[in-house]
Protein backbone atom coordinates (compact mmCIF):
# COMPACT_ATOMS: atom_id res chain seq x y z
CA UNK A 1 0.00 0.00 0.00
CA UNK A 2 1.13 3.76 -0.79
CA UNK A 3 0.66 5.75 2.27
CA UNK A 4 -0.16 9.66 0.90
CA UNK A 5 -0.10 12.28 4.14
CA UNK A 6 -2.61 14.69 3.44
CA UNK A 7 -1.81 18.14 4.94
CA UNK A 8 -4.91 20.75 4.20
CA UNK A 9 -8.70 20.46 2.82
CA UNK A 10 -8.31 18.31 0.06
CA UNK A 11 -11.24 17.76 -2.61
CA UNK A 12 -12.79 14.62 -1.91
CA UNK A 13 -13.40 13.56 -5.85
CA UNK A 14 -9.47 14.20 -6.08
CA UNK A 15 -8.90 11.94 -3.06
CA UNK A 16 -11.21 9.84 -4.76
CA UNK A 17 -8.72 9.17 -7.66
CA UNK A 18 -6.12 7.66 -5.58
CA UNK A 19 -6.79 3.60 -6.51
CA UNK A 20 -8.41 2.87 -2.70
CA UNK A 21 -6.67 -0.98 -2.98
CA UNK A 22 -3.65 0.29 -3.12
CA UNK A 23 -3.75 3.97 -1.47
CA UNK A 24 -4.03 4.72 2.17
CA UNK A 25 -4.88 8.54 2.78
CA UNK A 26 -4.36 9.92 6.51
CA UNK A 27 -3.18 13.06 8.23
CA UNK A 28 -0.87 11.27 10.24
CA UNK A 29 1.87 8.68 8.67
CA UNK A 30 5.41 7.89 10.36
CA UNK A 31 6.85 6.60 7.10
CA UNK A 32 4.88 8.50 4.00
CA UNK A 33 5.95 7.54 0.61
CA UNK A 34 4.38 11.13 -0.36
CA UNK A 35 2.63 14.39 0.42
CA UNK A 36 -0.23 16.13 -0.71
CA UNK A 37 -0.56 19.81 0.17
CA UNK A 38 -2.41 22.86 -0.56
CA UNK A 39 -0.94 26.24 1.34
CA UNK A 40 0.41 24.29 4.13
CA UNK A 41 3.52 25.70 5.17
CA UNK A 42 6.39 22.47 4.94
CA UNK A 43 9.43 22.75 6.59
CA UNK A 44 12.29 20.13 6.18
CA UNK A 45 12.20 18.57 9.79
CA UNK A 46 8.89 17.49 8.64
CA UNK A 47 10.16 15.50 5.48
CA UNK A 48 10.21 11.63 6.65
CA UNK A 49 13.07 9.58 4.87
CA UNK A 50 10.80 7.72 3.43
CA UNK A 51 9.24 10.56 0.91
CA UNK A 52 9.47 10.25 -2.37
CA UNK A 53 7.10 12.91 -4.24
CA UNK A 54 5.32 16.13 -2.69
CA UNK A 55 2.27 17.74 -4.48
CA UNK A 56 0.79 20.73 -4.17
CA UNK A 57 -2.74 21.00 -5.33
CA UNK A 58 -2.48 24.46 -6.77
CA UNK A 59 -0.06 26.75 -8.47
CA UNK A 60 2.31 28.31 -5.86
CA UNK A 61 5.14 26.62 -4.39
CA UNK A 62 6.51 28.94 -2.05
CA UNK A 63 5.37 27.14 1.62
CA UNK A 64 7.54 24.41 0.21
CA UNK A 65 11.40 23.97 0.38
CA UNK A 66 11.49 23.05 -2.91
CA UNK A 67 15.73 23.51 -3.09
CA UNK A 68 16.09 21.13 -0.48
CA UNK A 69 13.92 18.40 -1.94
CA UNK A 70 15.86 18.71 -5.06
CA UNK A 71 18.75 18.26 -2.96
CA UNK A 72 17.23 15.24 -1.63
CA UNK A 73 16.21 13.68 -4.92
CA UNK A 74 12.37 14.51 -4.21
CA UNK A 75 10.20 15.73 -7.18
CA UNK A 76 7.77 18.51 -6.37
CA UNK A 77 5.17 18.81 -8.29
CA UNK A 78 1.91 21.27 -8.76
CA UNK A 79 -1.21 21.57 -11.05
CA UNK A 80 -0.57 24.50 -13.59
CA UNK A 81 -3.53 26.31 -15.05
CA UNK A 82 -5.98 24.07 -12.60
CA UNK A 83 -7.18 27.07 -10.61
CA UNK A 84 -6.58 29.68 -12.89
CA UNK A 85 -10.39 30.53 -13.61
CA UNK A 86 -11.20 30.67 -10.56
CA UNK A 87 -8.19 33.32 -9.48
CA UNK A 88 -9.43 35.41 -12.97
CA UNK A 89 -12.97 35.75 -11.78
CA UNK A 90 -11.95 36.90 -8.20
CA UNK A 91 -9.67 39.41 -10.09
CA UNK A 92 -12.95 40.73 -12.02
CA UNK A 93 -14.47 41.16 -8.57
CA UNK A 94 -11.47 43.22 -7.82
CA UNK A 95 -12.01 45.89 -10.34
CA UNK A 96 -15.40 46.45 -10.11
CA UNK A 97 -14.98 46.68 -5.81
CA UNK A 98 -12.17 48.99 -6.59
CA UNK A 99 -13.92 51.16 -8.77
CA UNK A 100 -17.58 51.57 -7.44
CA UNK A 101 -18.02 52.20 -3.91
CA UNK A 102 -19.91 48.81 -3.95
CA UNK A 103 -18.95 47.67 -0.33
CA UNK A 104 -19.58 50.92 1.43
CA UNK A 105 -23.11 50.88 -0.06
CA UNK A 106 -24.25 47.44 1.18
CA UNK A 107 -22.90 48.78 4.22
CA UNK A 108 -25.13 51.77 3.84
CA UNK A 109 -28.03 49.94 3.29
CA UNK A 110 -27.67 47.28 6.09
CA UNK A 111 -27.82 50.05 8.25
CA UNK A 112 -31.54 51.02 7.17
CA UNK A 113 -33.23 48.69 8.93
CA UNK A 114 -34.79 51.09 11.25
CA UNK A 115 -37.30 52.59 8.47
CA UNK A 116 -40.09 51.32 7.89
CA UNK A 117 -41.52 53.69 5.32
CA UNK A 118 -40.70 53.10 2.04
CA UNK A 119 -40.74 56.67 0.75
CA UNK A 120 -38.61 57.75 3.53
CA UNK A 121 -36.16 54.85 2.60
CA UNK A 122 -36.27 56.19 -1.27
CA UNK A 123 -35.37 59.51 -0.49
CA UNK A 124 -32.76 58.67 1.74
CA UNK A 125 -31.06 55.91 -1.17
CA UNK A 126 -31.59 59.26 -3.60
CA UNK A 127 -29.85 61.39 -1.11
CA UNK A 128 -26.96 59.32 -0.04
CA UNK A 129 -26.04 57.56 -3.22
CA UNK A 130 -23.12 59.96 -4.56
CA UNK A 131 -20.73 58.96 -1.94
CA UNK A 132 -20.64 55.82 -3.71
CA UNK A 133 -20.23 56.27 -7.15
CA UNK A 134 -17.27 55.17 -8.83
CA UNK A 135 -15.58 55.06 -12.81
CA UNK A 136 -16.29 52.28 -15.19
CA UNK A 137 -13.40 49.86 -16.78
CA UNK A 138 -14.46 49.91 -20.32
CA UNK A 139 -11.49 52.06 -22.14
CA UNK A 140 -9.39 52.20 -19.01
CA UNK A 141 -5.58 51.16 -19.09
CA UNK A 142 -5.54 47.20 -17.53
CA UNK A 143 -1.37 46.43 -16.80
CA UNK A 144 -0.85 42.59 -15.57
CA UNK A 145 2.66 41.57 -14.60
CA UNK A 146 2.93 37.84 -15.33
CA UNK A 147 1.02 36.41 -18.22
CA UNK A 148 1.44 32.97 -17.39
CA UNK A 149 -1.64 30.86 -17.06
CA UNK A 150 -3.96 33.11 -14.61
CA UNK A 151 -2.12 36.39 -16.20
CA UNK A 152 -3.49 35.27 -19.55
CA UNK A 153 -6.87 34.83 -18.50
CA UNK A 154 -6.89 38.44 -17.07
CA UNK A 155 -5.58 39.80 -19.60
CA UNK A 156 -8.05 38.24 -21.69
CA UNK A 157 -10.67 39.40 -19.83
CA UNK A 158 -9.56 43.04 -19.43
CA UNK A 159 -9.95 43.17 -23.54
CA UNK A 160 -13.37 41.46 -23.33
CA UNK A 161 -14.57 43.91 -20.85
CA UNK A 162 -13.26 47.24 -23.30
CA UNK A 163 -10.02 47.88 -21.51
CA UNK A 164 -6.89 48.69 -23.37
CA UNK A 165 -4.39 45.91 -22.12
CA UNK A 166 -0.59 46.18 -21.22
CA UNK A 167 1.46 43.47 -20.28
CA UNK A 168 4.86 42.60 -18.76
CA UNK A 169 6.85 39.71 -18.09
CA UNK A 170 10.22 39.26 -18.46
CA UNK A 171 10.44 35.37 -18.33
CA UNK A 172 7.59 34.29 -20.80
CA UNK A 173 7.47 30.86 -21.93
CA UNK A 174 6.97 30.33 -25.75
CA UNK A 175 4.09 28.31 -25.32
CA UNK A 176 2.71 31.00 -23.32
CA UNK A 177 3.14 33.85 -25.31
CA UNK A 178 1.36 31.37 -28.34
CA UNK A 179 -1.76 31.75 -26.02
CA UNK A 180 -2.04 35.50 -25.64
CA UNK A 181 -4.37 37.68 -27.24
CA UNK A 182 -2.33 39.72 -30.12
CA UNK A 183 -4.17 43.10 -28.80
CA UNK A 184 -2.11 43.29 -25.56
CA UNK A 185 0.79 44.80 -25.80
CA UNK A 186 3.94 44.02 -24.18
CA UNK A 187 6.21 46.48 -21.92
CA UNK A 188 9.60 46.59 -22.21
CA UNK A 189 10.08 46.79 -18.51
CA UNK A 190 8.11 47.16 -14.92
CA UNK A 191 7.84 51.18 -14.92
CA UNK A 192 6.80 51.99 -18.07
CA UNK A 193 3.65 49.46 -17.38
CA UNK A 194 3.08 51.19 -14.01
CA UNK A 195 3.10 54.52 -15.60
CA UNK A 196 1.13 53.45 -18.33
CA UNK A 197 -1.84 51.55 -16.22
CA UNK A 198 -4.90 52.60 -14.38
CA UNK A 199 -5.31 49.12 -12.57
CA UNK A 200 -2.34 46.74 -12.07
CA UNK A 201 -2.73 42.98 -11.37
CA UNK A 202 0.07 40.89 -10.58
CA UNK A 203 0.34 36.95 -11.69
CA UNK A 204 3.59 36.17 -11.11
CA UNK A 205 5.08 33.52 -8.65
CA UNK A 206 6.76 34.66 -5.05
CA UNK A 207 10.45 33.91 -5.45
CA UNK A 208 13.61 35.91 -3.73
CA UNK A 209 13.79 37.74 -7.00
CA UNK A 210 9.91 39.00 -6.90
CA UNK A 211 9.85 39.47 -3.01
CA UNK A 212 8.83 43.60 -3.05
CA UNK A 213 8.63 43.60 -6.86
CA UNK A 214 6.14 46.64 -6.00
CA UNK A 215 8.17 48.72 -3.41
CA UNK A 216 8.85 52.33 -2.18
CA UNK A 217 11.31 53.18 -5.19
CA UNK A 218 8.93 51.96 -7.92
CA UNK A 219 5.73 52.71 -6.64
CA UNK A 220 6.06 56.29 -7.67
CA UNK A 221 5.54 54.94 -11.26
CA UNK A 222 2.15 54.30 -10.66
CA UNK A 223 -0.11 57.23 -12.32
CA UNK A 224 -1.55 58.93 -9.57
CA UNK A 225 -5.04 57.12 -8.40
CA UNK A 226 -4.26 53.60 -9.83
CA UNK A 227 -5.81 50.71 -8.24
CA UNK A 228 -3.37 48.13 -7.43
CA UNK A 229 -4.53 44.15 -7.16
CA UNK A 230 -2.43 41.28 -5.86
CA UNK A 231 -3.44 38.16 -5.61
CA UNK A 232 -0.13 36.22 -6.61
CA UNK A 233 1.30 36.45 -2.81
CA UNK A 234 1.69 39.02 0.05
CA UNK A 235 5.30 39.20 -0.59
CA UNK A 236 5.25 40.34 -3.71
CA UNK A 237 4.00 43.94 -2.36
CA UNK A 238 5.84 45.78 0.33
CA UNK A 239 3.38 46.77 2.14
CA UNK A 240 4.77 49.98 4.15
CA UNK A 241 5.14 51.19 0.30
CA UNK A 242 1.56 50.48 -0.59
CA UNK A 243 0.24 52.16 2.82
CA UNK A 244 2.53 55.26 1.98
CA UNK A 245 1.15 55.09 -1.47
CA UNK A 246 -2.38 54.99 -0.49
CA UNK A 247 -1.70 57.78 2.20
CA UNK A 248 -0.10 60.00 -0.64
CA UNK A 249 -3.31 59.03 -3.12
CA UNK A 250 -1.13 58.08 -5.41
CA UNK A 251 -2.88 54.98 -5.60
CA UNK A 252 -6.43 54.86 -4.62
CA UNK A 253 -7.15 51.53 -3.94
CA UNK A 254 -5.56 48.06 -2.61
CA UNK A 255 -6.93 44.66 -3.29
CA UNK A 256 -5.33 41.85 -2.02
CA UNK A 257 -6.09 38.17 -0.96
CA UNK A 258 -3.57 38.10 1.82
CA UNK A 259 -4.53 40.48 4.22
CA UNK A 260 -1.65 41.91 7.11
CA UNK A 261 -1.98 43.34 10.46
CA UNK A 262 -1.13 46.83 8.86
CA UNK A 263 -3.63 46.77 5.78
CA UNK A 264 -6.71 46.45 7.95
CA UNK A 265 -9.34 49.12 8.89
CA UNK A 266 -9.26 51.44 6.15
CA UNK A 267 -11.62 51.93 3.23
CA UNK A 268 -9.51 52.20 0.42
CA UNK A 269 -8.52 48.24 1.21
CA UNK A 270 -10.20 45.18 -0.60
CA UNK A 271 -9.07 42.21 1.76
CA UNK A 272 -9.85 38.45 1.36
CA UNK A 273 -8.65 35.72 3.04
CA UNK A 274 -6.64 34.15 0.40
CA UNK A 275 -10.00 32.63 -1.46
CA UNK A 276 -9.10 32.85 -5.07
CA UNK A 277 -8.83 29.30 -5.66
CA UNK A 278 -11.44 28.34 -3.53
CA UNK A 279 -14.45 27.26 -6.02
CA UNK A 280 -15.85 23.94 -6.07
CA UNK A 281 -14.38 23.26 -9.65
CA UNK A 282 -10.66 24.72 -8.91
CA UNK A 283 -10.56 22.68 -5.74
CA UNK A 284 -11.65 19.72 -7.91
CA UNK A 285 -9.84 20.33 -10.74
CA UNK A 286 -6.43 20.81 -8.45
CA UNK A 287 -6.70 17.48 -6.44
CA UNK A 288 -7.89 15.54 -9.51
CA UNK A 289 -4.65 16.60 -11.30
CA UNK A 290 -2.37 16.62 -7.95
CA UNK A 291 -3.40 13.25 -7.57
CA UNK A 292 -3.30 11.48 -10.67
CA UNK A 293 0.48 12.92 -10.93
CA UNK A 294 1.54 11.27 -7.99
CA UNK A 295 -0.07 8.07 -8.26
CA UNK A 296 2.48 8.10 -12.23
CA UNK A 297 5.28 8.65 -10.57
CA UNK A 298 4.29 6.44 -7.58
CA UNK A 299 3.94 3.44 -9.61
CA UNK A 300 5.47 4.37 -13.08
CA UNK A 301 8.57 6.79 -12.18
CA UNK A 302 6.66 9.16 -14.88
CA UNK A 303 6.75 12.89 -14.54
CA UNK A 304 4.57 15.49 -15.22
CA UNK A 305 4.51 19.37 -14.08
CA UNK A 306 7.26 18.84 -11.59
CA UNK A 307 9.09 22.42 -10.52
CA UNK A 308 12.62 20.83 -9.79
CA UNK A 309 12.55 17.79 -12.18
CA UNK A 310 12.35 16.96 -15.65
CA UNK A 311 9.24 15.94 -17.56
CA UNK A 312 9.62 12.41 -18.89
CA UNK A 313 7.13 9.27 -19.76
CA UNK A 314 8.05 6.16 -20.78
CA UNK A 315 4.93 3.91 -21.68
CA UNK A 316 5.17 0.77 -19.66
CA UNK A 317 5.03 -2.38 -22.07
CA UNK A 318 6.97 -4.97 -20.75
CA UNK A 319 9.65 -5.60 -18.64
CA UNK A 320 10.61 -4.57 -15.34
CA UNK A 321 11.15 -1.20 -14.09
CA UNK A 322 13.96 0.82 -12.21
CA UNK A 323 13.57 5.04 -12.00
CA UNK A 324 16.94 6.44 -10.76
CA UNK A 325 17.53 9.82 -9.77
CA UNK A 326 21.23 11.10 -9.97
CA UNK A 327 23.46 14.10 -9.62
CA UNK A 328 23.83 15.49 -13.05
CA UNK A 329 27.14 15.01 -13.11
CA UNK A 330 29.53 13.22 -15.86
CA UNK A 331 29.78 9.17 -16.50
CA UNK A 332 26.73 8.77 -14.18
CA UNK A 333 24.61 7.25 -17.10
CA UNK A 334 27.76 5.11 -18.35
CA UNK A 335 28.72 3.69 -14.46
CA UNK A 336 24.40 2.61 -14.02
CA UNK A 337 24.56 0.97 -17.38
CA UNK A 338 27.72 -1.13 -16.48
CA UNK A 339 25.95 -2.54 -13.39
CA UNK A 340 23.72 -4.27 -15.63
CA UNK A 341 26.06 -5.56 -18.49
CA UNK A 342 27.89 -6.83 -15.58
CA UNK A 343 25.33 -9.34 -14.52
CA UNK A 344 24.38 -9.61 -17.91
CA UNK A 345 20.69 -8.25 -17.76
CA UNK A 346 19.34 -7.06 -20.77
CA UNK A 347 18.01 -3.30 -20.80
CA UNK A 348 14.60 -3.26 -23.06
CA UNK A 349 13.99 0.12 -23.14
CA UNK A 350 15.38 3.52 -20.96
CA UNK A 351 14.93 7.01 -20.73
CA UNK A 352 17.41 9.64 -19.23
CA UNK A 353 16.65 13.73 -18.96
CA UNK A 354 18.29 16.31 -16.45
CA UNK A 355 16.53 19.86 -15.28
CA UNK A 356 20.08 21.56 -13.53
CA UNK A 357 21.18 19.77 -11.04
CA UNK A 358 19.57 16.79 -11.12
CA UNK A 359 18.79 14.24 -13.47
CA UNK A 360 16.30 11.26 -13.61
CA UNK A 361 16.33 7.67 -15.26
CA UNK A 362 13.62 5.20 -16.25
CA UNK A 363 15.26 1.85 -16.97
CA UNK A 364 13.30 -1.01 -17.98
CA UNK A 365 14.97 -4.46 -17.54
CA UNK A 366 13.62 -8.11 -19.02
CA UNK A 367 14.29 -9.47 -15.87
CA UNK A 368 12.95 -8.44 -11.94
CA UNK A 369 15.07 -6.39 -10.60
CA UNK A 370 16.93 -7.95 -7.77
CA UNK A 371 17.86 -6.12 -3.72
CA UNK A 372 21.93 -7.09 -4.82
CA UNK A 373 20.92 -4.29 -8.11
CA UNK A 374 19.10 -2.36 -6.82
CA UNK A 375 22.19 -1.53 -3.66
CA UNK A 376 24.78 -1.80 -6.39
CA UNK A 377 23.00 1.31 -8.26
CA UNK A 378 22.37 2.50 -4.98
CA UNK A 379 26.22 2.56 -4.01
CA UNK A 380 26.96 4.66 -6.91
CA UNK A 381 28.37 7.81 -5.91
CA UNK A 382 26.15 10.58 -6.94
CA UNK A 383 23.40 8.05 -7.20
CA UNK A 384 20.58 10.02 -5.23
CA UNK A 385 17.76 7.30 -4.86
CA UNK A 386 16.91 3.87 -6.63
CA UNK A 387 12.93 2.55 -6.93
CA UNK A 388 11.98 -0.92 -8.42
CA UNK A 389 8.51 -0.30 -9.92
N1 LIG B 1 -4.85 33.83 -4.68
C1 LIG B 1 -4.78 32.55 -4.91
O1 LIG B 1 -5.47 31.76 -4.30
C2 LIG B 1 -3.87 32.04 -5.98
C3 LIG B 1 -4.27 30.96 -6.77
C4 LIG B 1 -3.40 30.51 -7.76
C5 LIG B 1 -2.16 31.10 -7.93
N2 LIG B 1 -1.81 32.12 -7.11
C6 LIG B 1 -0.49 32.77 -7.28
O2 LIG B 1 -0.38 33.21 -8.63
C7 LIG B 1 0.92 32.90 -9.11
C8 LIG B 1 0.86 32.75 -10.62
O3 LIG B 1 0.11 31.61 -10.97
P1 LIG B 1 0.05 31.07 -12.47
O4 LIG B 1 -0.77 29.83 -12.41
O5 LIG B 1 -0.33 32.14 -13.41
O6 LIG B 1 1.58 30.70 -12.70
P2 LIG B 1 2.39 30.62 -14.07
O7 LIG B 1 3.66 29.93 -13.74
O8 LIG B 1 1.53 30.02 -15.15
O9 LIG B 1 2.66 32.14 -14.46
C9 LIG B 1 3.53 32.95 -13.76
C10 LIG B 1 4.13 33.94 -14.75
O10 LIG B 1 4.90 34.89 -14.02
C11 LIG B 1 6.00 35.24 -14.84
N3 LIG B 1 7.05 35.91 -14.07
C12 LIG B 1 8.06 35.36 -13.35
N4 LIG B 1 8.83 36.33 -12.82
C13 LIG B 1 8.29 37.52 -13.21
C14 LIG B 1 8.64 38.87 -13.01
N5 LIG B 1 9.70 39.21 -12.26
N6 LIG B 1 7.86 39.83 -13.57
C15 LIG B 1 6.79 39.50 -14.33
N7 LIG B 1 6.42 38.22 -14.58
C16 LIG B 1 7.16 37.24 -14.02
C17 LIG B 1 6.43 33.91 -15.46
O11 LIG B 1 7.22 34.10 -16.61
C18 LIG B 1 5.09 33.28 -15.76
O12 LIG B 1 4.67 33.56 -17.08
C19 LIG B 1 1.29 31.62 -8.37
O13 LIG B 1 2.68 31.45 -8.30
C20 LIG B 1 0.67 31.83 -7.01
O14 LIG B 1 1.60 32.46 -6.14
C21 LIG B 1 -2.61 32.61 -6.15
O1 LIG C 1 -4.96 26.07 -2.10
C1 LIG C 1 -5.42 27.21 -2.02
O2 LIG C 1 -6.47 27.48 -1.46
C2 LIG C 1 -4.67 28.38 -2.61
C3 LIG C 1 -3.87 28.03 -3.82
C4 LIG C 1 -3.14 29.17 -4.45
O3 LIG C 1 -2.57 30.05 -3.57
C5 LIG C 1 -2.14 28.65 -5.45
O4 LIG C 1 -0.98 29.09 -5.42
O5 LIG C 1 -2.54 27.83 -6.27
Amino acid sequence: MFKILKRNQISAKGLSEFPSERYEIASEFSSPDAMLIRSYQLMPEEIAPSLKAIARAGAGVNNIPVAWCTEHGIPVFNTPGANANAVKELVLAALVLTSRGILKSIEFVKGLQAISDQKEMNSLVEKEKSRFAGQELQGKVFGVVGLGKIGSLVADMGLKLGMQVVGYDPELSVEAAWRLPNQIQRMENLPTLLSRSDYVSLHLPMLETTRHLINISNIRFFKNGARLLNFSRGEIVETSAVIAALNEAKLSQYATDFPAPDLLGRDDMVLMPHIGASTTEAEDLCAIMAVKQLVEFLEHGNICNSVNFPTLSLERNHGYRIAVTNKNIPKMLGKMLAMFADRNINVIEMLNKSRDDIAYNLIDIETPATPELLDALRGIEGVMNVRSL
